[in-house]
């Protein structure tokens, strides 16, 4: 048998759905074939080879090298360095600094911030959620109909000493009212080198096997950013991957993979662009008492600030944020 097939007898044994699979018995052995629709975390097509499909729903992740030109990073980085200093004003858009610098006495320029959050209004950013390379890949998971739904540029800042710059582990489907989860994927692109020194992306592979867990702040005696909550309990000897990727390397995660970032340790600022996709056929879920309803009671009470008004569902800040990239906006 080829490496493919036993590895599929692998994939066979992870999944908890039994149905997709013809079970077979010769000579008194029960023996799994695997057939196309037993993935259940991409869709069978022209882009993915067997390998990719299967590397993805053992891992929960899948990296390519490369995909991002040089040309197209240096422009973000333009589009960044011109908000920075004020040039431009973009509606929507959330500019962060460091827990530790927002705290302190002294007036931050313009190097403190540390997360550029809803570019969606500001073009030559959001042009990295249309990148056809981009979403040729996303397409394998959330299927032709496709929402940007959350964007990011991370600039995460040389550690002051008090570890605020790490991300604590999470998932970030804790943030998202809308499902299947399956349909939703992450696409985060290097900027520039990352590796462990200035903080890469840490993720647990496998995890997204497992449910949405419960988040809150961690306990962190230097403090913690506005909403990093982390997963609350996560098995400490499961094994972890650093990412380390150059310019233009793009990795595609799922929102149940368990992952973060490490302190960044350099005199650098660490920079990598992001987007949350979702099929536009995704529906919204009430997070009453569920464990997201921490999280949404949060970004209800910062949206009724940002945008002041009083009564914002949870639903309406992701309705008002997302935009159609591809296909037809369904229903999202
Ligand atoms: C999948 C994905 C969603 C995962 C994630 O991205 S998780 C992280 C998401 N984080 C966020 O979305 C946070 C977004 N940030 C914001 O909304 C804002 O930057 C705020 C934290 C509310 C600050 O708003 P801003 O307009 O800058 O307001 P001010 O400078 O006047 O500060 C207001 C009060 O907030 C404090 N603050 C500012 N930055 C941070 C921080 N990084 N962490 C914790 N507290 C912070 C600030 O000290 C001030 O506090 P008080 O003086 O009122 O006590
Ligand atoms: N003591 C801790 N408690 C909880 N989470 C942690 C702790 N240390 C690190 N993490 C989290 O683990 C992930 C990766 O951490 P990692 O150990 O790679 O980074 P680091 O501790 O900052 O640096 P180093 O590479 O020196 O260990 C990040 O999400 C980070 O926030
Ligand atoms: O440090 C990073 O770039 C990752 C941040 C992250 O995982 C998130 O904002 O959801
Ligand atoms: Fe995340
Ligand atoms: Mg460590």
């Amino acid at each position: 048998m080829s490496r493919a097939a036993d590895r599929l007898k692998v994939v066979v044994n992870h999944l908890d759905r039994p149905s997709s699979f013809v079970q077979a018995s010769t000579s008194g052995q029960n023996v799994a074939y695997y057939q196309p629709q037993a993935l259940r975390y991409s869709f069978d097509n022209d882009l993915l080879s067997t390998e990719q499909r299967i590397s993805y729903e053992e891992d929960g992740f899948l990296l390519i090298k490369g995909l991002v030109s040089g040309e197209d990073i240096d422009r973000f980085r333009a589009a960044f360095e011109r908000i920075c200093r004020r040039e431009v004003q973009v509606p929507g858009l959330v500019v962060m600094r460091d827990v530790s610098i927002a705290k302190s006495e002294f007036v931050p320029d313009q190097k403190a911030i540390s997360k550029l959050q809803d570019f969606q209004e500001e073009p030559e950013l959001f042009r990295y959620c249309s990148l056809p390379q981009i979403l040729n890949y996303v397409e394998c998971f959330t299927g032709p109909n496709i929402m940007a739904m959350h964007t990011m540029l991370i600039n995460k800042p040389p550690d002051t000493g008090n570890k605020t710059s790490r991300h604590p582990m999470h998932q970030d489907l804790h943030y998202f009212p809308f499902r299947p989860a399956d349909r939703i994927v992450c696409s985060w692109t290097a900027m520039e080198k990352v590796n462990r020194q200035n903080g890469c992306l840490v993720v647990l592979p496998g995890s997204h096997h497992g449910t949405l867990k419960e988040h809150d702040y961690p306990e962190w005696e230097g403090g913690v950013n506005k909403m990093y909550h982390g997963v609350r309990d996560h098995d400490p000897n499961h094994p972890r991957v650093h990412l380390e990727m150059e310019k233009g390397d793009t990795v595609f995660f799922h929102p149940l993979l368990i992952h973060g970032s490490g302190k960044n340790q350099t005199q650098g600022f660490r920079k990598a662009i992001s987007c949350h996709y979702a099929s536009a056929d995704c529906y919204y879920i009430d997070v009453r008492g569920t464990t997201q309803e921490n999280i949404g009671q949060e970004v209800k009470e910062i949206a009724a600030r940002k945008y002041a008004v009083d009564d914002v569902t949870f639903e309406d800040t992701w309705a008002v944020r997302g935009r159609l990239v591809q296909g037809e906006r369904t229903n999202l």
